[in-house]
């Protein structure tokens, strides 16, 4: 498959008041066309930096990053990217929110009834077409991320950058928000880079797992392969020996290769030991 986002050997020093902070050293990684990277590590270990040099928010302090041949040195809508905390404008509806992405894409070379057309189509990808009129402070966190998503994917990105985008949910709306990702996936086929915290959903589903050593100079320590087959079904895969082994790969990684000491105050662990244990701290 032919490569479309090349990460080409990144390094990111931070200026700090104590002095230059390297957060990421030759991070290098080769993305196809139609793939879904997950990326994850521990906390501070340099995902969300890795995410917002594609993005074009920050510049790598050396190497870069091409898409499609072209150098990337700002952020476009080529490269859309999804929060974990949706930033949707609160005094516009869920239509008019993906509406303003539209127009700003596609504003001249679509005409208005196309427009309309092209935001109802993609609020309906994600099942929001029953709430397009409604504003932020009226639907839930789950519809809010969704059409957040509706928003990112109208624009038609040659890659989709998800910084945890299903962080901020419940288990429940989180597997139905994930199951709506696989589906959309199997449809458009979207170049994705997603950063997760947790296991379950970085096998369920990518086609690498993308795992990050500990920072300062955090990098790529091991890049797992998922071949399971698609579509994939949460419930079978529970007892699928492939994806547990993967599972384990993933969790090995993390707790036994990067572990990660750290002294935890009472109230923090009494918190962290209500978290799931496929979770990433
Ligand atoms: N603008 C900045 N200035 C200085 N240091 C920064 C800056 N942005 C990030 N860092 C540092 O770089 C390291 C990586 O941060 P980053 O947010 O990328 O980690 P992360 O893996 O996404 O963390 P988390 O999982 O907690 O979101 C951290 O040590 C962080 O403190």
């Amino acid at each position: 498959m032919s490569v479309i986002l090349d990460i080409s050997k990144i390094d990111m020093v931070f200026p700090t008041p104590k002095g230059p902070f390297t957060a990421l050293k030759e991070v290098d990684l080769q993305i196809s066309k139609g793939e879904f990277v997950s990326l994850i590590g521990h906390s501070g270990c340099g995902k969300s930096t890795v995410l917002n040099v594609v993005a074009g928010l920050y510049q790598a302090s050396t190497g870069g990053v091409i898409l499609n041949g072209r150098e990337v040195s700002e952020p476009g809508p080529e490269r859309a990217v999804v929060f974990q905390n949706h930033s949707l404008l609160p005094w516009l509806t869920a239509y008019q929110n993906v509406e303003l992405a539209v127009k700003q894409v596609f504003g001249r070379s679509k005409s208005k009834a196309e427009v309309r057309d092209w935001v109802e189509h993609n609020l309906k990808l994600v099942h929001m077409d029953h709430a397009m009129n409604k504003r932020p402070d009226e639907i839930s966190g789950g519809m809010k991320q969704r059409v957040g998503i509706a928003r990112a994917l109208a624009m038609q990105p040659e890659v989709l950058l998800m910084d945890e985008p299903f962080g901020a949910l419940d288990a429940l709306t989180r597997a139905h928000m994930q199951d709506s990702l696989m589906e959309i996936q199997a449809e458009l086929n979207n170049t994705v880079i997603m950063i997760t915290h947790d296991v379950d959903e970085a096998v369920l589903l990518s086609d690498r797992i993308v795992m990050m050593t500990n920072g300062p100079a955090a990098t790529i320590g091991e890049i797992l392969d998922v071949n399971l087959e698609r579509p994939r079904e949460r419930l079978a895969l529970a007892e699928d020996p492939e994806y547990n082994h993967l599972r384990s790969e993933v969790l090995k990684f993390l707790y036994e290769k990067q572990r990660k000491v750290e002294p935890i105050s009472a109230s923090k662990s009494a918190k962290e030991s209500t978290k799931k244990t496929t979770e990433v701290a």
